[in-house]
């Protein structure tokens, strides 16, 4: 981006707004004085603590100006234009709405209970065929994390993908209405942050949100597979298409085959072509249809979108596979954890051939509520020792699967940590783990599997 800093100051209607302004240009904004790069706008926001008092971090990193909060006035720094607000997120919030409607792209916004990330990757690598385009980075997608990818869009960004999450009602109806999308996706309804909605019904109900801006002339793309979306769909005025494997879809996939480093696909619509996935896990044959349409949607030719979908480049930690100190195959899935996206990882991990032995670990699944203990009970349906010799749970919602498991493995093949003995669990499980084995990594973003992911990375400590 490139604003001054006068633009900046009307466009987030600053408290002195209207004083004389330095000729200063802001060519990005950042909300961690650590990330911030030399030209840009500082934006404290309140964590655990309150991000005003890096402002010295923030100059020192080559901040050109700062947000500050009209409560904070008693410390407001000299060194650099200080732009005044009520409330700095709402200012980053009003900044990123006037600089998207300044750049004026195509907007998709995308949601979903799983593959949210994996389908804004494939739909931003699709479309970059013929588009300039910007995407989300990682899983920036929230209240802060909208508004600060489109800020993060070039000048000539002609389309910008937003990935949406949301764990309560009225937050996609933020978002969607911030960003009001030409295009509006929904990948799937799952578990994922059930404890805040009860049911996968009003789970469904907040996913619905994603078209509350959509644009009259636009598009709304979901997952036609999912009865409680085909059931909300029928109050969408906007145009609507479907994807799934039901033959009923806009855009049904077929002759589905998947592999350790890859899947394959057909559809309905372009049967002539066999599609490949750079990553194993029939589920992502759903995201990969997702993005064929919205391909399609910007008349995008069927050969370009077709590689597009062969080449992109998942986030890391989605069904990544990495090598470990010791030879051992690491399938990481360890950014997040939810019922569906763990059964669906498990099957697929079950399948993959190996010399030696198959081990999962599991960390919890947060945001349960109380289904939380049938919910980790229901993954002992997809963990047989027959296909998985031994398996590692960790945390207190784990062990509810430890209890029934140990019912369904042989005696020393069920190990259970609590979630402060993840150190042991490391101890033990690089003591045995050999190069022939391959070890899948699943748990909830609160668990922190990846500590155990470094570990088995790592060298042994002497
Ligand atoms: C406000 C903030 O920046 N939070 C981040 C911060 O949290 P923490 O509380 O630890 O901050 P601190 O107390 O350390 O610092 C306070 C602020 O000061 C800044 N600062 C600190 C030190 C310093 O030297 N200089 C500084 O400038 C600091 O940056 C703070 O602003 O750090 C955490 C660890 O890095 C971050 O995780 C935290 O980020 C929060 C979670 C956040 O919302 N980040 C967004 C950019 C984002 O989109 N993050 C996504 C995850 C979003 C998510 O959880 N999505 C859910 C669904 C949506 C749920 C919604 N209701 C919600 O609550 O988010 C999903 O299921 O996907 C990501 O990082 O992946
Ligand atoms: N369409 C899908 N259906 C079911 N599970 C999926 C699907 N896509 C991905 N997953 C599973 O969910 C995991 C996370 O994928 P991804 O990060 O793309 O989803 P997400 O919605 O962004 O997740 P989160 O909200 O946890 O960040 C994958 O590693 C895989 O295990
Ligand atoms: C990333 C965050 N919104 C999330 O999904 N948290 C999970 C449930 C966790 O805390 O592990």
């Amino acid at each position: 981006m490139k604003m001054q800093v006068a633009e900046i100051a009307k466009a987030v209607q600053a408290v002195n707004a209207e004083q004389a302004w330095p000729d200063v240009n802001v060519t990005g904004v950042a909300f961690d004085s650590r990330k911030l790069q030399a030209g840009d706008l500082f934006i404290p926001l309140m964590g655990a603590n309150d991000g005003h008092q890096y402002i010295q971090s923030a100059i020192e990193h080559g901040a050109v100006a700062t947000l500050w909060a009209s409560d904070h006035a008693d410390d407001v720094p000299e060194d650099l234009p200080v732009i005044m607000v009520a409330d700095t997120l709402t200012a980053l919030q009003q900044l990123g709405q006037y600089y998207l409607q300044k750049i004026n792209p195509k907007v998709v916004a995308v949601t979903g209970s799983n593959g949210k990330t994996t389908t804004k990757d494939m739909i931003a690598s699709v479309l970059s065929t013929q588009f300039n385009v910007t995407k989300t980075h990682a899983n920036f997608n929230n209240q802060i994390g909208v508004p600060v990818t489109l800020l993060s869009m070039e000048p000539n960004t002609e389309v910008v993908v937003v990935e949406m999450g949301m764990d309560h009602f009225g937050e996609l109806d933020f978002l969607s209405r911030l960003v009001q999308p030409d295009v509006a996706v929904i990948t799937m309804i799952g578990e994922a942050h059930i404890e805040f909605f009860g049911t996968r019904d009003r789970i469904a109900d907040a996913k619905m949100e994603i078209v509350h801006g959509l644009k009259e002339d636009g598009t709304f793309i979901f997952n036609g597979d999912e009865p409680l979306l085909q059931e909300r769909a029928k109050e969408v005025s906007q145009h609507q298409r479907t994807f799934g494997l039901d033959d009923t879809n806009t855009l049904a996939g077929s002759d589905i085959t998947t592999s350790r480093a890859q899947t394959q696909f057909k559809t309905s619509l372009w049967p002539d072509n066999t599609y490949t996935i750079p990553m194993m896990g029939a589920y992502n044959v759903n995201n990969a249809l997702a993005a064929l349409l919205v391909a399609d949607t910007f008349h995008i030719r069927p050969a370009a979108a077709q590689q597009a979908i062969a080449s992109f480049v998942p986030t890391e930690n989605r069904t990544e596979w990495l090598t470990g100190y010791r030879g051992e195959a690491i399938l990481s899935d360890v950014y997040n954890s939810n019922p569906t996206a763990a059964r669906r990882v498990l099957a697929a991990f079950a399948a993959v051939p190996t010399k030696g032995q198959r081990i999962a670990v599991l960390g919890d699944m947060l945001e349960l509520g109380d289904q939380s203990d049938a919910l980790h009970m229901s993954l002992a349906s997809e963990l047989d020792p027959a296909t998985i010799a031994s398996v590692y749970l960790n945390g207190e919602h784990m062990r509810a699967l430890a209890e029934v498991l140990q019912e369904k493995y042989p005696a020393g093949a069920v190990h259970y940590y609590q979630t402060d003995q993840q150190p042991q669990l490391i101890a033990d499980l690089t003591a045995t783990v050999s190069a022939d084995d391959q070890v899948l990594l699943k748990g909830s973003h609160g668990i922190h599997l990846e500590k155990v992911l470094t570990a088995l990375e790592a060298a042994p400590e002497k």
